[in-house]
């Protein structure tokens, strides 16, 4: 797949503006963000980029702030190498997780290696809201559950929960370039037991998890809960990211549509991964 780069440039740069922006941009389909010096660099598919719904967000953009933008066409191709140029480093999650690609030198030790190719796909560890789910993860007991891993991007949750003993595991997302980076990572990191499915909620139906990732964006989140509480088992636990703390009410209203309770939440630069399990 192809993307479109916009690069806003922000002026006076705040970091909350910064922030707000993405989360909006989140809502008209870029996927990716950049944070860098004064500006922020989104990355949205080519195919769902519209320029028209930029230019509206911007005119309606609740912050007093001058923001400028520049189109660039991204190929395929060059994203990789983007990445390793610039984007990711290793990173270490919890003392006991390390991620890092394969071109890394000098890992650091830690009981779960993990190695992800991100290519295009998001999922490094290094956004607040993987992190978040990964500590989840880190704490609990994954031995012999089945785990949904929703909007999996490089599969890098799907990838740790196997290596915390899952057994079962179903990863989701709706663009090609996530599941072909998915299956490529799961191979990498010679995982067995994780199958990788190209679509939405629809593919739910029918299907049971003791634990369900779904780490999209709120609106996402929003739309398909339904479908997610209906495939989560009766003992079953529900973990969503991708959105901020001031979203949680609605969030946790929605859960409770849905006959699920809220009963954790733990936040990350405002980011919020919250804790649900049926009522
Ligand atoms: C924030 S990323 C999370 C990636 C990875 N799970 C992680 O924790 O880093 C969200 C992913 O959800 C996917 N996505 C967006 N809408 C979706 C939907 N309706 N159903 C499934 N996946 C979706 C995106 O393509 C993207 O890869």
């Amino acid at each position: 797949m192809d993307y479109v780069e916009v690069r806003f440039f922000i002026e006076p740069y705040e970091e909350y503006i910064s922030d707000v922006l993405a989360a909006e941009l989140g809502e008209i389909g870029f996927n990716s963000f950049v944070p860098a010096e004064k500006s922020l660099d989104a990355y949205a598919p080519k195919n769902i980029f519209d320029e028209a719904k930029v230019k509206s967000l911007l005119s309606d953009f609740p912050f007093e702030a001058s923001i400028e933008y520049q189109i660039t066409q991204i190929e395929s191709k060059n994203w990789n190498e983007e990445w390793e140029k610039h984007y990711f480093e290793p990173i270490v999650i919890g003392s006991d997780c390390v991620i890092h690609s394969s071109f890394h030198k000098d890992v650091p030790k830690a009981k779960y290696d993990i190695v992800i190719d991100p290519k295009m796909a998001f999922g490094t560890g290094h956004h607040e809201t993987t992190s978040l789910v990964i500590g989840q993860l880190l704490e609990m007991n994954l031995e012999g559950k089945t785990v949904l891993d929703m909007g999996c991007g490089t599969a890098v949750l799907a990838i740790l929960a196997a290596m915390r003993g899952a057994s079962q595991l179903l990863a989701i997302d709706i663009d090609t370039w996530c599941t072909d980076n998915s299956l490529e990572n799961i191979e990498i990191n010679k995982i067995t037991g994780i199958e990788v499915k190209l679509g939405g909620a629809e593919l739910l139906e029918g299907l049971h998890f003791d634990i369900i990732l779904a780490n999209i964006n709120r609106n996402i989140l929003l739309a398909d809960m339904q479908q997610y509480a209906s495939c989560l088992s009766a003992e079953g636990e529900l973990y969503m990211s991708g959105f901020y703390v001031e979203d949680i009410p609605l969030i946790e209203a929605e859960a409770n549509r849905n006959g699920l309770k809220l009963i954790d939440y733990k936040e990350k630069n405002k980011w919020v991964v919250v804790k649900t399990i049926k009522e």
